[in-house]
């Protein structure tokens, strides 16, 4: 499904501000695989994500979905293939323009068909089929424009709007991280629904090791640009927060160090 291999990136080669952000990253992902990814800050986490992406592209190794390389392939080239959640809930919609149109991009855009924002009947109860499954009531919002909801709507908006044509890569970047905490649980349990529903292969990157515990069947910790432990489906349920810290510090031979790691 999704394989990396062999994947390595330089900032600022030879430069005094040079940076190895990734070190040999290898990772595959089965179909169907829910990888929750934690790690300290600057570990690498967002880099590898704007790898499979397209934003980023590998000084070595390669990027492969569903037996394909993309490795070369421009970001805008891979986008029927992939959806993504920001941290940012203002990222993934456009605010002046109403629900429906924003349902409509999104669509277009993860179909392989030509840009073509006009909608249908069917087309509209499709999309207000699929927003129900948000229980925001915004099925019957759908002229709103999109810049009067709130954070957490936005950001379920956002998600639906990822995975509604089931991408064959989900890629959420601390998408709960900006919200308040009921928000946040909101956007978690809708995560696990959809992402269930379509059994999407989804990877996620969450400072909240709760959330990395509770979601998802495997587990990936990254530290200075590397893949420093993965844990299974069979250990990962019975895995938590201690247990982590101290898989940590038995690799590193340090305490782990990130704060914000610690938090939830
Ligand atoms: N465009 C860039 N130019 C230079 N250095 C970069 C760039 N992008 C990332 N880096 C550096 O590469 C390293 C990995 O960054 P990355 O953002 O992938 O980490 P992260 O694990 O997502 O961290 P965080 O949890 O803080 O978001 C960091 O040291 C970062 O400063």
């Amino acid at each position: 499904m999704l394989k990396l291999d062999g994947i390595n990136k330089v900032f600022n080669e030879g430069t005094p501000d040079e940076k190895i952000a990734l070190d040999n990253i290898n990772l595959h992902l089965a179909p169907g695989d829910f990888v929750t990814i934690i790690g300290s800050n600057g570990a690498g986490k967002s880099t590898m994500m704007n790898m499979i992406s397209g934003a980023l592209t590998p000084d070595f190794g390669s990027v492969e979905i569903n037996g394909n390389n993309l490795t070369r392939l421009p970001e805008y080239k891979r986008a029927v293939h992939i959806g993504r959640v920001f941290q940012d809930p203002m990222a993934g919609t456009a605010p002046t323009m109403t629900i429906e149109e924003n349902l409509a991009i999104a669509y277009s855009r993860n179909t392989k068909r030509s840009l073509r924002f006009g909608v249908d009947k069917k087309r509209r109860e499709f999309f207000k089929t699929s927003l129900e499954k948000l229980h925001l009531n915004l099925e019957n919002r759908l002229s709103a424009k999109v810049g009067l909801l709130s954070g957490g709507e936005r950001q379920a908006l956002s998600l639906l709007m990822a995975t509604f044509t089931k991408p064959s890569i989900l890629l959420l970047d601390e998408h709960t991280a900006a919200l308040d905490p009921s928000r946040a649980e909101l956007i978690t349990k809708l995560t696990k629904e959809l992402v269930e529903e379509s059994q999407l292969t989804t990877l996620m990157v969450t400072h909240n090791m709760q959330q990395a515990l509770d979601l998802g069947n495997r587990l990936i910790m990254m530290d200075k640009g590397q893949i420093i432990l993965e844990v299974g489906e069979d250990r990962k349920q019975d895995l938590t927060i201690p247990d982590l810290m101290h898989e940590f510090e038995q690799i590193r031979g340090e305490k782990m160090n990130s704060d914000r790691a610690l938090l939830g």
